[in-house]
C-alpha cells in the first residue's frame, strides 16, 4: 500500500510525508539474511515510532525523550571508532562482553553500555508487539488506551517503578480513539491498517525473539 499524503497530526515539518508503514519497514530491514539484527535499521525503526509518538501530543514527551536518548546512546556507539563492532546486536554483545564493557550485576563503570541500553528498547518491543496485536484484532469500539495499558501491564510495567507506571497510565488515557489513531498512522482505511498490522507483526515478533534468545543465552536479561 502506498502512503497517503495527508497529514494527520500537528503541522510540524517532521510530520510531513509521515507514514507508519515506512517506519515498520525499518524493522524488516533490520533482519539480516543470517537472522542477525542490524542495529542501524533497528534504531531507524525506533526513531520512526518516536516520530509517531510525538504526533500524538506533548503528554507522551517523557516517553519519547527516554526512547530518543537510548537511540542516541546506541547511535553514538555506531558512529564511534568501534562502530563496526556495533553493526549487529550479535556483534555488539560479543564485543562488549569480550572487552568487559558491560555492568552485569550492578551499575559501575559502564552504566550506559550498548547491551543494557538496547535491552531497554528490546523490552519495549515486546510491549509494541502486544499492542499491535490488540490493535489488529480490535473491534470498532475498542479503546486504544485499554489496549495500550493491557499490553504495558503484560510486558514493560514489571521493569518500571511505581511512579513511571502511574505516569504511563495517565498518558495512555490521552490516546486518541481507535479511528483517530488509525488516521494518525496514515496508512489508509481501517481495513488497510489491519492488513498492514498483520504484515508487520511477524517481523516485530521475529526481531524480538532473536534478541530475546541471544540475551537469554548470555544471561543478559536483567542488566542493571
Ligand atoms: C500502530 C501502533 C503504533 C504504536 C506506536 C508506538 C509508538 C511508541 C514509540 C515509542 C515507544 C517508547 C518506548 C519507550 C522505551 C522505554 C524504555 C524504558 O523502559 N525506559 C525506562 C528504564 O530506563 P533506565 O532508567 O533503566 O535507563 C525509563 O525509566 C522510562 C521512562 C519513560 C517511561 C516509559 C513508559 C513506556 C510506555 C511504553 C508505551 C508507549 C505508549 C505509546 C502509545 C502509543
Amino acid at each position: 500500500l502506498p502512503c497517503r499524503s495527508i497529514m494527520a497530526g500537528p503541522a510540524a515539518p517532521e510530520n510531513q510525508n509521515f507514514c507508519f508503514k515506512d517506519e515498520l519497514e525499518a524493522f524488516k530491514l533490520s533482519l539480516s539474511p543470517n537472522k542477525e539484527v542490524i542495529i542501524e535499521h533497528y534504531l531507524a525503526g525506533w526513531n520512526g515510532l518516536v516520530k509517531f509518538l510525538n504526533r500524538l501530543g506533548n503528554v507522551f514527551g517523557f516517553i519519547s525523550k527516554d526512547a530518543s536518548s537510548k537511540i542516541q546512546i546506541l547511535r553514538n556507539f555506531l558512529n564511534s571508532e568501534h562502530g563496526s563492532e556495533y553493526f549487529t546486536v550479535q556483534s555488539m554483545v560479543k564485543y562488549e562482553l569480550e572487552n568487559n564493557l558491560v555492568d552485569l550485576k550492578k551499575a559501575g563503570s559502564h552504566p550506559e553500555s550498548g547491551c543494557r541500553t538496547l535491552l531497554r528498547l528490546h523490552r519495549a518491543l515486546r510491549w509494541l508487539e502486544l499492542f499491535l496485536e490488540r490493535l489488529r484484532t480490535s473491534q470498532e469500539d475498542g479503546k486504544t488506551s485499554v489496549m495500550c495499558a493491557d499490553a504495558y501491564n503484560e510486558s514493560l510495567a514489571q521493569f518500571h517503578p511505581w511512579v513511571i507506571r502511574k505516569a504511563a497510565g495517565v498518558a495512555f488515557c490521552m490516546l486518541p480513539g481507535r479511528l483517530s489513531f488509525f488516521e494518525a498512522m496514515n496508512v489508509g482505511t481501517p481495513d488497510q491498517v489491519v492488513a498492514m498490522l498483520g504484515e508487520a507483526l511477524p517481523v516485530v515478533a521475529e526481531v524480538y525473539q532473536i534478541t530475546q534468545d541471544l540475551y537469554a543465552k548470555h544471561d543478559l536479561l536483567d542488566l542493571p
